[in-house]
C-alpha cells in the first residue's frame, strides 16, 4: 500500500482563547504522493490552520499528523525545522520574496539550510527557474518582474529542494485572471510531473483545476462531493 505524504487523524486545533476557538475539529485525511487537492471554505473556516499544521508551522492540540509515514509529534523544534526545510515547498499570495536579491538568489536561499552542496545551488535554483519558464529573468529583481513572474519565482524557490509537498495559499489572489491562468498552468505542469500539490483558494476557478477538494465549514473537513 502506498504511504500519505499526509496522513492526518482525528486532528483538532484550539486556539486558547478567551473564549478558546476550535479552528480544526477532529480532521481526517489522508492525502497521496502526486495528488492536487484543493481546499476551500468560507473565511475564517479554518483553512489557514489547516495549512500551518500541514506545513509544520504549527502543532495540533491533539490527534495525529503523519508526514510520508513519520508521527510528527515526537519531533523537536529543530528537527521540525528541519523537516520543513527538507520536505514542504510554500506559495503564498503576496509572493514573499526579498526585494534586494535576484531571482535565482531567491531561489538559491530555499537550498541554504537543508543538505544541498553549496557548490550545486546556482544549478538547481537555475533549473527550477527554467521548470517555471523563467529563463530570461533569473538575474532580474522582484521589483523589475510582473506579478505572474514574481509568483513564478516563488513556485521556482518552493520545487526546488525537490519537496515532498508544495502548499499554495492563494497563490492567484494578487494576480488578473489571464497571470492566473500561467501561475495555474505551471503548477497543472509540475502536478503532471508527479509533484503533490495542495492550494488553498476562495475562488472557484482554482478549486476546480484540483483532482479532489476538500472542504471546510466551521473546522470540520470534509471530501467535497463531485
Ligand atoms: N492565533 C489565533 N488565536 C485565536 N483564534 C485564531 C487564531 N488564528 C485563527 N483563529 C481563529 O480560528 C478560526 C479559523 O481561522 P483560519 O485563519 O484558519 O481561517 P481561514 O479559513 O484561513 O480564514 P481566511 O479565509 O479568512 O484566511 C477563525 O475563527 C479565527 O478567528
Amino acid at each position: 500500500m502506498t504511504t500519505p505524504v499526509i496522513s492526518l487523524r482525528e486532528v483538532s486545533v484550539t486556539y486558547p482563547g478567551p473564549p478558546p476557538v476550535h479552528a480544526l475539529v477532529g480532521a481526517n485525511v489522508a492525502i497521496l504522493p502526486g495528488e492536487y487537492v484543493t481546499v476551500v471554505g468560507p473565511s475564517g473556516s479554518g483553512k489557514s490552520t489547516f495549512l500551518n499544521i500541514v506545513g509544520l508551522l504549527d502543532e495540533p492540540t491533539s490527534g495525529t499528523y503523519e508526514l510520508n509515514g513519520s508521527d510528527t509529534s515526537t519531533l523537536t523544534e529543530k528537527e521540525r525545522t528541519g523537516l520543513r526545510g527538507h520536505d514542504i515547498g510554500f506559495v503564498f499570495q503576496s509572493f514573499h520574496l526579498l526585494n534586494y536579491r535576484s531571482a535565482v538568489e531567491n531561489v538559491e536561499l530555499a537550498l541554504l539550510y537543508n543538505s544541498t552542496d553549496p557548490s550545486r545551488r546556482t544549478e538547481l535554483a537555475l533549473s527550477a527557474l527554467h521548470q517555471v519558464g523563467l529563463d530570461h529573468r533569473v538575474n532580474s529583481l522582484p521589483n523589475q518582474l510582473s506579478g505572474g513572474e514574481r509568483q513564478r519565482v516563488a513556485i521556482a524557490r518552493a520545487i526546488v529542494g525537490n519537496p515532498s509537498v508544495v502548499l499554495c495559499d492563494e497563490p492567484t489572489g494578487n494576480l488578473d485572471s489571464r497571470t492566473a491562468k500561467d501561475v495555474l498552468d505551471i503548477l497543472r505542469d509540475l502536478h503532471q510531473q508527479g509533484l503533490t500539490i495542495i492550494v488553498i483558494t476562495h475562488d472557484p476557478g482554482v478549486a476546480a483545476q484540483g483532482r479532489r477538494t476538500l472542504r471546510i465549514t466551521d473546522g470540520h473537513l470534509r471530501e467535497e462531493s463531485a
